[in-house]
């Protein structure tokens, strides 16, 4: 029996192969290079690797066979019984590829043996002829054992000898002869299996050539046909000379042959009447003969029928069991196929996933680049539509280019004529723009003297000023509030659109005895002249205008006094000390002429001091924060130069506009900390700022001294209305000396007897006492309040302001 391993596992692909091969190709497989793969792949069939030469050479062998001396024809059927059954074995194995087909050739297999394959007559000559046996090979009736391994090795050709046909009827020996054949075979199948697909390769080389050389015989052939045909034509001539011929013969030996018959009709009926006789002889004979053979013959075939059946049911077991086994290993074998099929589904699934997901992968790019497509197909229509568009719009300006050519032609033309009117125009215009600039230039020499009249009227006024000896003094009304515009005091400035000098204080209602007796009812008017009055809507660039001269008069060497008088929230501090304040205004223009006299030789030194005289007593302003109230200062008098000073009071160098400004911080820093001990400090001190001025020429070796005193009083409220009790009793006793002894120094100045002024009566005079007293320029702003209340205080505060622009302290000296 074969080796399981010799099945070796029968791959999908072959199968296919195989279900393509032509079903000619299959029964014939020996010749077959097809087949030859086909028996590569299914090293069961013992017989698949017979060559083409070996098979051709089976028709030899079978006469040889058929000459071979008889065996008894009983023998024989039978060998030939099994060797049809291993042939229809064979062929049905080439023909079947798979397991499947396998089966249907066993099983056709096992009904061909029991039909015991064919017809098998018996001739007369005790030969058994059968289509299988004629289909056979030979060396299949001929293995034996014992002599099949030689013949395999040194042929292919399974040797068909006489000596075994006339073998004994060894039946077990025989089919074990033919096993071992069939293993050695099948042995010989793996082997030879290389050598078969080469030899296939060959065959097909073979064919090709044969191929060729059947084109050459086509050719040959019609070569031949051609000369057939005029063979032919030549051979009908001859037929029809011939016929004629014949014709004329058969006429003259028709009569000759009519008397022939005629005669051998008589022989004839003589033989055939002999040969009766002789026959009934011999059948008579004959039959005794064939009586006792057909007995011998009966009991032969008996004999045989009943070894045949024997053996048949041995071959049968053995077929059965061969059949299980091909059975179980097959369907092991279909398992195994089935499991290999179910993995390589498996993975072709995963693979059909795989690339499901690829080609769904794929239809997502298609579509996005159809997407893509078809966008920038939209885009490429919409840019041939714009094209379009614009070559429309194009060809339009063309058009409209044309008769723009022509409009701008009739348009040059109107512009030479419009130019030529141009020109006229033009030199009409700069006749024009000569006279206006004559005239503006007249004008703005008429400004100029204008202004240097103005300018000129105000020195000369100065001067006048100056020569009478008089404080100057500007009165500045401030703006109401919103909480006091409904009881704002009836105010009027008679000459605002002149002098700005006057002011009228439209006073309260007085009854008096006689006015209500009489039903009527008076009021005051008080009216007042400055040197400047300034409304409520002066600001304080306006203001600061108008003395921007005397603070020039420091720089030139005077001591300028300029101090804020009035009530409480009268605009003092916003006068002098706001950020817009003189204080500010004043030093940003020394800083800036300052600057510009440098061209002249001049530098300058300045220096600040600022301190508070606060119940009588002074502090200094620009000390550190914790210093505040801690130092006692003092006034000095140097006689002999002609100077108070104040011993340990801070004096910062200023030399820039920045240290200024920080000298103003500190100080109000100082004033707030101030504040916190003693409430409204503030409005009920007065804060001097001293700003020292030290100017050398180095040209000239020429020095200046000034001195500008910036002074914020405190309210000038009298003590009979303040109402004050304790601490702010004592507070506006000292506010009021202090301004008391103001008035009376300024009234001393002003008396025709200087002997004595009582400078010394209060730490504020005493500190002014050569910025009043003759040897300074002062200006005294006097600051109302528009408030109807406060109109007997504001009355007060101008009333002294009038004395004090009556006072002749005689004119400033340079220094
Ligand atoms: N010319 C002005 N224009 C606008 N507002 C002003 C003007 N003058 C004063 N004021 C405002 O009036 C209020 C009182 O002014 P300010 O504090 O200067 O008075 P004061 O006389 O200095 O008072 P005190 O004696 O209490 O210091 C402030 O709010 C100030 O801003």
């Amino acid at each position: 029996m074969a080796d399981s391993s010799a099945f070796p596992t029968v791959p999908c692909t072959p199968m296919a192969t195989v279900s393509r091969i032509p079903q000619r190709q299959v029964n014939a497989a020996p010749t077959s290079p097809l087949s030859g793969k086909l028996r590569g792949g299914n090293s069961t069939n013992p017989l698949g690797d017979l060559p083409l030469g070996t098979m051709n050479r089976g028709a030899p062998k079978m006469q040889q066979y058929q000459a071979m001396p008889k065996k008894p024809a009983a023998t024989r059927g039978v060998s030939t019984t099994i060797a049809s059954t291993r042939a229809l074995d064979v062929n049905d194995k080439r023909g079947v590829s798979n397991n499947t087909k396998l089966a249907a050739g066993l099983s056709r297999k096992s009904s061909t043996s029991s039909s015991v394959s064919g017809t098998t007559t018996f001739n007369g000559g005790h030969t058994i002829r059968s289509k299988s046996a004629t289909s056979m090979r030979p060396r299949q009736l001929g293995s034996r054992p014992g002599s099949a391994q030689d013949d395999v090795s040194s042929s292919r050709i399974m040797p068909v000898s006489v000596d075994a046909i006339n073998a004994p009827w060894d039946v077990k020996g025989r089919l074990d002869g033919m096993e071992r054949s069939y293993d050695m075979l099948l042995t010989r199948l793996n082997e030879t299996s290389e050598e078969l697909n080469a030899k296939v390769a060959a065959l097909e080389t073979e064919r090709r050539g044969s191929e060729l050389q059947l084109r050459q015989m086509e050719m040959a052939n019609m070569e031949l046909q051609q000369e057939l045909r005029k063979a032919k034509s030549d051979m009908d001539d001859d037929q029809r000379r011939a016929r004629i011929e014949m014709e004329d013969l058969e006429r003259k030996y028709r009569n000759e042959l009519d008397e022939q018959r005629r005669l051998a009709r008589i022989k004839e009926e003589d033989l055939h009447h002999e040969q009766r006789m002789k026959s009934e002889e011999l059948k008579t004979t004959s039959q005794k003969t064939l009586e006792e053979r057909d007995v011998m013959h009966s009991k032969a075939v008996e004999a045989l029928q009943a070894s045949f059946e024997s053996e048949k049911s041995v071959l049968q077991t053995q077929l059965e069991t061969q059949e299980q086994q091909l059975r179980e290993k097959y369907e092991a074998e279909a398992v195994s196929l089935r499991e290999e099929l179910q993995i390589l589904a498996t993975r072709l699934e995963s693979e059909r996933a795989t690339a499901t997901f690829e080609v769904s992968k794929r239809d997502e790019e298609l579509k996005t680049t159809r997407a893509l497509v078809a966008s920038t197909e939209e885009q490429l229509q919409r840019q041939q539509q714009i094209t379009g568009d614009l070559e429309t719009r194009l060809r339009q300006q063309a058009e409209s280019t044309l008769s723009m050519e022509t409009t701008k032609a009739s348009l040059f033309a109107k512009i030479n004529e419009l130019e030529n009117v141009v020109m006229n125009k033009d030199s009409r215009i700069r006749d024009m723009e000569k006279q206006l600039a004559d005239a503006t230039d007249a004008a703005a020499l008429a400004k100029e003297k204008l202004i240097k009249e103005e300018t000129l009227r105000r020195v000369l006024h100065n001067q006048v000023q100056e020569l009478r000896g008089n404080i100057r003094v500007f009165c500045r009304v401030r703006p109401p509030s919103a909480k006091e515009s409904l009881d704002v005091a009836d105010i009027h400035y008679p000459d605002k659109d002149r002098e700005c000098s006057a002011i009228e204080l439209i006073g309260p209602s007085n009854e008096s005895a006689l006015g209500t007796a009489m039903g009527t009812v008076s009021t005051k008017t008080h009216s007042f002249g400055f040197d400047r009055v300034f409304s409520p809507a002066a600001t304080n660039a306006d203001v600061f205008d108008e003395i921007s001269q005397l603070v020039q008069s420091a720089l030139d060497g005077y001591n300028v006094c300029i101090f804020c008088y009035g009530q409480t929230g009268s605009g003092k501090t916003f006068t002098m000390s706001s950020d817009d304040g003189m204080i500010r205004r004043a030093v940003d223009q020394i800083f800036s002429t300052a600057e510009g006299l440098q061209d002249r030789g001049w530098t300058y030194k300045l220096e600040g001091q600022f301190l508070e005289i606060y119940n009588e007593t002074i502090y200094d302003l620009l000390v550190e924060s914790d210093e505040f109230d801690k130092k006692k200062l003092d006034i000095r008098q140097d006689i002999k130069e002609g100077k108070i000073s104040v011993p340990g009071l801070s004096s910062l160098r200023l030399q820039s506009r920045t240290d200024v400004a920080d000298v103003l911080r500190r100080a109000a820093k100082n004033r707030t900390v101030a504040a916190t001990k003693a409430n409204e400090r503030s409005s009920r001190s007065h804060s001097v700022f001293i700003l020292s001025l030290h100017g050398t020429n180095e040209s000239t070796g020429e020095e200046r001294h000034g001195t500008l005193n910036l002074i914020d009083l405190a309210g000038s409220e009298r003590l009979a209305h303040s109402q004050s009790k304790d601490e702010r009793l004592r507070e506006t006793v000292a506010i009021n000396k202090s301004l008391s002894a103001l008035r009376e120094v300024i009234t001393a100045i002003g008396t025709k007897d200087r002997t004595h002024i009582p400078y010394r009566n209060s730490k504020l005079t005493y500190l002014l006492q050569y910025s009043l007293g003759g040897n300074s320029k002062t200006l005294m702003f006097v600051n109302i309040s528009p408030v109807k209340q406060h109109i007997p205080e504001t009355v007060n505060s101008l009333r002294f302001a009038t004395v004090v622009n009556n006072t002749h302290i005689g004119p400033a000296k340079k220094k």
